[in-house]
């Protein structure tokens, strides 16, 4: 059943207010064309409510002539705002930008983030939203979890798959995503719960075996063969296996671009509300896939860009890969055990 407007207008108060949202501040919602239209008539009604300036800024889609899917995270670098110096100045002079576009893995976010301005995504289905409304418990969960990552110098990721991974962590910084955003400057995914970094340049090194049942965005299709990928000197540099990994072969050599090869980010999922089997029940289009990145217990990696955590490399292609029954372990200390996280509930609300 969809879910109705006044419960979606309960759901933007709550992010809302726990993104400190105050009377008289100014809102920009950021939309295009796959703007959801009742995510984001609540949105400008919970915020008004709240004594917000609410603005709207529309923007042509671009990229749709050049990417194989319309899934916003499929093909990145350039957004509408790029060289918009108008549209830029605007989202710069807001306090709160609401991107009901996806501006994600782009140099005009940061630019904009700089500025102090915060900036949440949300591009989900409306019930995925109103099902992940984010919690303060979230928040102290996963900023507990980024702490323990934060300090680790190796991540290693095994299953018994046959998944044996190691990553030199150290050189860029553990990022939270908790699905709101109470600081100045600060970018988040509403709906999210997981924890992500980079691995040092050129510092990832092992096998990774995709299980049946793993996931693949943006196809957002459930792994029916295994797919070995040996990595070595953090990038990818053998896809092997059946049908699934023809297909996703086939996808990334469309970019012709070596640098999609590379290892991008790499974390865990921590949100209770999210749930592995959703995925089979969206039409492909009509989500993201956010309950396969945030999925408690599951290990998300992913190829291309890493832009986001300070890197310089900016491809287009973005592969995310949530797997299930993965066992992650921080400087020898186990974080998850076969899919199962291991926090203890004094860090689940250690921030509380
Ligand atoms: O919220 C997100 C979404 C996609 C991604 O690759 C990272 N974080």
């Amino acid at each position: 059943m969809p879910v109705s407007d006044h419960e979606l207008i309960e759901a933007w108060k709550e992010v809302l207010t726990l993104s400190k949202l105050e009377q008289g501040q100014t809102v920009t919602v950021l939309t295009s064309m796959s703007t959801h239209p009742q995510t984001l008539s609540t949105a400008i009604l919970a915020a008004r409510a709240m004594g917000a300036v609410v603005n709207r800024l529309d923007l042509p889609p671009v990229n749709g002539e050049k990417s194989l899917s319309r899934d916003s995270l499929a093909y990145l670098g350039t957004t509408p705002l790029t060289g918009n110096r108008a549209a830029i100045a605007a989202l710069k002079e807001s306090d709160l930008v609401l991107d009901l576009m996806t501006l994600l893995f782009s140099p005009e976010q940061h630019e904009i983030l700089k500025s102090g301005t915060r900036i949440l995504l949300a591009v989900e289905p409306p019930e995925v939203l109103a099902r992940m409304v984010p919690s303060k418990a979230d928040q102290s969960r996963v900023k507990a979890a980024a702490e323990k990552l934060g300090a680790a110098r190796e991540m290693h990721v095994t299953s018994e798959a046959g998944t044996d991974v190691r990553f030199r962590l150290g050189q860029y910084p553990a990022i939270s995503e908790y699905g709101f955003v109470d600081e100045p400057g600060r970018w988040d995914h509403w709906p999210s719960g997981f924890v992500l970094t980079w691995a040092n340049e050129g510092g990832s090194s092992g096998t990774i075996v995709l299980d049946r049942g793993d996931i693949l965005l943006p196809m957002k299709s459930y792994v029916q063969d295994r797919i070995t990928f040996t990595i070595a000197d953090g990038y990818v540099r053998e896809i092997a296996g059946g049908l699934d990994a023809d297909i996703l072969r086939d996808y990334m050599a469309s970019y012709n671009d070596p640098e999609a090869y590379a290892m991008s980010h790499i974390g865990w999922g921590l949100q209770p509300r999210a749930r592995w089997s959703t995925l089979g029940m969206y039409d492909r289009e009509a989500t993201i896939g956010m309950d396969a990145r945030a999925f408690e217990g599951n290990f998300l990696f992913s190829f291309g860009p890493n832009n986001e955590a300070g890197g310089s490399r900016t491809t287009a292609c973005h592969i995310d890969i949530p797997m299930r029954n993965c066992t992650v372990a921080l400087d020898g200390s186990e974080v998850v055990r076969r899919g199962q996280v291991l926090d203890t509930a004094r860090e689940r609300n250690a921030h509380a």
